[in-house]
């Protein structure tokens, strides 16, 4: 019997972590993924996933030292999209803890349709693999974060490439800080076409093209193919959900990447 540790989910999105909570619970496998601003480790519950640390990427060390204060941990398996946080967790992780990685170039090349295969986000992959194998056809991935991928991946598992853009934070930050005269505005769309204050003109063409752009890239990918499932996830999913979803039919799983790492591991989709 391991000692069984289970965390509170208190995420405090200002200094990027939850506060822990130790609570009674096995855990001897763990799956990470490291986005690009933050760590995300996560355990399998028999219907669902549970969080257990949140974490800014910059603090890869406290993440590791936290992994090596469980008792009992033995596997974790990570999927990076940073090389440098990686190299970190990596580096701090207790040698009595197993490390699995999950990277592009363990994918058959039968299974990307992507000309640069040896560039390819895993994350990206892994989010169309998770929804692939919930839903029968092609399916669509909308997965928000930092950045904002938009992705297909066909019925016979393979994935056929898609966007990679700005996250909503991003176009905030670059509109603050290359027009820095401009004001901050709240995310809504104005309820009326064309802006005509300043504060509406900037919602439009900040918050609308973000989501413009998405709306309009999910119709794109529905004239090649019909009959797709449109999924969301990521930290920005629930803005997205409360904008698009009137419009497209999505569908929210926060844990996409997770059901993706764990398809994954076990290679099932392959003899699909
Ligand atoms: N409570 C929130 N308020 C505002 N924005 C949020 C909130 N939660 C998440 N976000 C958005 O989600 C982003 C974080 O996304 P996520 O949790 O998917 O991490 P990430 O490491 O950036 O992921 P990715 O690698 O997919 O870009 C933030 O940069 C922000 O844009
Ligand atoms: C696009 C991001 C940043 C999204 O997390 C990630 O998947 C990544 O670093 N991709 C590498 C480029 C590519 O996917 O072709
Ligand atoms: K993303």
């Amino acid at each position: 019997m391991f000692i069984l540790v289970k965390f509170s989910e208190l995420f405090s999105y200002k200094t990027g972590r939850i506060t822990i909570i130790p609570q009674s619970g096995t855990m001897d496998k763990l799956y990470i993924d490291i986005g690009n601003s933050f760590i995300k480790v996560s355990e399998r519950k028999e219907y669902s996933w549970h969080t257990h640390l949140h974490m800014r990427n910059q603090s890869a060390l406290a993440a590791a030292e936290e992994l090596n204060r469980i008792d009992g941990l033995k596997d974790v398996v990570v999927a990076s999209v940073r090389q440098d946080v990686l190299d970190v967790l990596e580096a701090n992780l207790d040698r009595k803890i197993s490390l699995t990685k999950l990277h592009t170039g363990q994918i058959p090349s039968f299974y990307l349709d992507y000309d640069s295969p040896g560039t390819l986000g895993i994350d990206r992959f892994l989010t169309c693999l998770a929804a692939c194998t919930i839903s029968t056809g092609n399916v669509i991935v909308i997965d928000t974060g930092s950045a904002c991928t938009i992705d297909m991946m066909t019925g016979d598992f393979v994935y056929r490439g898609g966007v990679i853009m700005p996250g909503v934070g991003l176009f905030e930050e670059t509109m603050k800080a290359l027009l820095p005269e401009l004001p901050s505005t709240d995310r809504h769309l104005p309820d009326h076409w064309p802006g005509r204050t300043t504060d509406e003109c900037i919602r439009w063409g900040v918050y609308g093209s973000f989501l413009h752009s998405i709306r309009s890239f999910v119709d794109k990918f529905a004239q090649r193919a019909d009959g797709n499932h449109v999924y969301i996830t990521g930290g920005g999913a629930a803005y997205v959900l409360e904008h698009l979803g009137g419009e497209l039919d999505l569908i929210h799983r926060a844990d996409l990447i997770f059901e993706g790492m764990q398809e994954f591991e076990s290679g099932s989709f392959i003899q699909k």
